[in-house]
């Protein structure tokens, strides 16, 4: 006997959250419940604005249409919707225990604005010191010399940095130049520097800094190449589509010697703990990109370890069946 519950909920954000130069004052999404005799599973649908191709309402469609189905027995293939596919076969593969519990629940610190919180979060972190850093917010100067004294001030760590496709050439060459050369090694990676991917490779060859892809794995033309320069792929699952499709994704990168790095798109805590399992299951070796729970001001129904953030129930959502 099969059954299936679907919740939409919303969460408030924390004040200073901004994507693509958007406030986000709340994030809004979908949880699937399904249930086939003794078996279920839960999964997250929740589009990220700016991001995302689909609205939460094209989601939330696409979703019913697939759950009214499957309860009656159909077992129709996942919609094409990225978010859909995502959070449907989270549910399923739990259902079929095909999700390993084992998670990964190490997650380099995000820095977003104050360089002196992420010195302060790095003295509390045990083992390997991973960061990420986001630049392109501000001036590229400054933004250099913050690495550069981020990288000075602490020797072991190393750090991930975020362009998000902000800078020209030449702020990405000034940027660059407040960066002690002896240093650039100790940056992983540096997301997305420049506008177009010819930029972003010219940077890594004039700079020595390395790059990863991320909107790049969004584009139609895309193809896994190794490159001069490129490090890693970062993968977002929710924009990236079913968990098949983010298996061959992280399967294709490591046939390539790449790093992939699992990262979130601001899911809630029971998408962001789901995220922390398949990392541990497909990247074991690499500290994923998980660092924004506290950009939230609640969980919902799973709860990350020692979030001190209080965690909603069943009762706090509303079920659209
Ligand atoms: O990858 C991480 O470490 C955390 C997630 C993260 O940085 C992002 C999540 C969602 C949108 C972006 O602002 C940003 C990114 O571009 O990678
Ligand atoms: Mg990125």
């Amino acid at each position: 006997m099969r059954s299936a519950q679907v919740y939409r909920w919303q969460i408030p954000m924390d004040a200073g959250v901004v994507l693509r130069e958007r406030r986000l004052k709340t994030r809004d999404g979908l949880f699937v419940y399904l249930r086939d005799g003794e078996r279920d599973g839960w999964g997250e649908i929740s589009p990220l604005p700016g991001f995302s191709l689909e609205s939460l309402d094209d989601a939330q469609s696409a979703l019913l249409g697939w759950v009214n189905a499957w309860r009656q027995g159909d077992d129709r293939a996942l919609p094409e919707v990225p978010s859909v596919a995502f959070g449907i076969s989270c549910a399923l593969a739990e259902l079929n225990d095909a999700l390993p519990e084992a998670a990964d629940y190490r997650a380099a610190p995000l820095c977003t604005g104050d360089p002196d919180d992420l010195v302060i979060k790095l003295a509390d972190m045990s083992g390997e010191k991973v960061a990420k850093v986001k630049v392109g917010l501000y001036e590229a100067v400054r933004d250099g010399m913050v690495v550069n004294l981020l990288l000075e001030a602490i020797p072991e760590l190393t750090l991930r940095l975020d362009a998000n496709r902000a800078w020209t050439p030449l702020k990405a060459q000034q940027f660059a130049k407040y960066v002690n050369p002896d240093h650039r090694s100790r940056i992983a990676f540096l997301e997305e520097p420049c506008k177009t991917r010819d930029d972003s490779r010219a940077f890594a060859r004039e700079t020595g800094i390395a790059i990863a892809w991320d909107e790049s794995l969004r584009e139609a033309d895309f193809r896994f190449e190794a490159e001069p320069g490129l490090k890693a792929v970062v993968i977002k699952p929710t924009l990236t589509g079913s968990l098949e499709r983010v298996k061959a994704q992280v399967a294709a990168a490591h046939a390539l010697g790449l790093t992939a790095v699992i990262s979130s798109s601001l899911e809630s805590s029971l998408g962001l703990t789901q995220l922390a399992r398949i990392a541990a299951w497909l990247t074991p070796q690499t500290i994923p990109g998980l660092d924004t729970l506290d950009l939230m001001q609640t969980q919902l129904i799973r709860c990350w370890p020692g979030s001190l953030l209080p965690c909603g129930a069943i009762e706090d959502m509303e079920p659209l069946l």
